[in-house]
């Protein structure tokens, strides 16, 4: 049978994305949020740049989400958890699509109430090793009301664009490829937390 690693690489073969529901355990998935919170109370989350290096600069215009990005040589019990699950995608994706993934960067995001992210491409000229965003929401529950959804452009044959709106669901995970799918983040009406993270073409 094939894994769910296997399904999400067919996907992004086929398709350049793949959405997969409780991708985690709840056990996970609320672990992670209950450490979300308790770095957030610890005052550990900073408002979310745009750019590298010397071009990097806070512009609330453009995104409003606070962050907090992973240490690799300092994981929690729970991150190593989702890092070697985030893994087992990483060497999927290599089998079925010959990218030649090396490793992972990935931060806690929280998009509080009215919070947004405009239209972009994850990768870019600074950043072209960025090469399949992966995103897994933690939120407890997630309506349409809510709102907040992730709004992908997929790009077309004719050179028009298909919207895709997705929910922000708690154990969802949503893979696509960085520098293909331009994508933003809808005002959210509740506070929204995920963990969103680049495989990378380098160590
Ligand atoms: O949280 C999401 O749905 C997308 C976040 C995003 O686009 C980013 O952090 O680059
Ligand atoms: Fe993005």
């Amino acid at each position: 049978m094939e894994s769910v690693y296997e399904k999400i690489a067919a996907e992004i073969y086929e398709k350049s994305y793949a959405i997969i529901d409780d991708f985690i355990s709840e056990e996970l998935r609320t672990s992670l949020l209950k450490e979300q919170s308790d770095l957030l109370e610890a005052g550990k989350f900073r408002l979310a740049a745009v750019g590298k290096g010397e071009k990097k600069q806070v512009r609330t215009e453009i995104r409003n989400d606070q962050v907090l990005w992973m240490d690799p040589e300092d994981l929690s019990p729970f991150e190593m958890h989702y890092w070697e699950e985030v893994d087992k995608v990483r060497m999927a994706i290599n089998q079925r699509c010959y990218l030649g993934l090396k490793s992972f960067e990935g931060h806690f995001a929280r998009y509080p109430k009215g919070s947004f992210y405009v239209r972009h491409l994850d990768q870019f000229e600074q950043v072209p090793y960025r090469l399949v965003t992966v995103i897994i929401y933690l939120n407890d529950s997630w309506e349409q009301e809510d709102e907040g959804m992730l709004r992908m452009y997929l790009p077309k044959e004719d050179g028009s664009e298909e919207i895709l709106d997705i929910m922000p669901k708690g154990g969802r995970m949503v893979v696509f490829l960085s520098g293909e799918i331009p994508h933003e983040v809808l005002p959210t009406k509740k506070e929204r937390i995920s963990i969103t993270g680049w495989l990378r073409n380098i160590d």
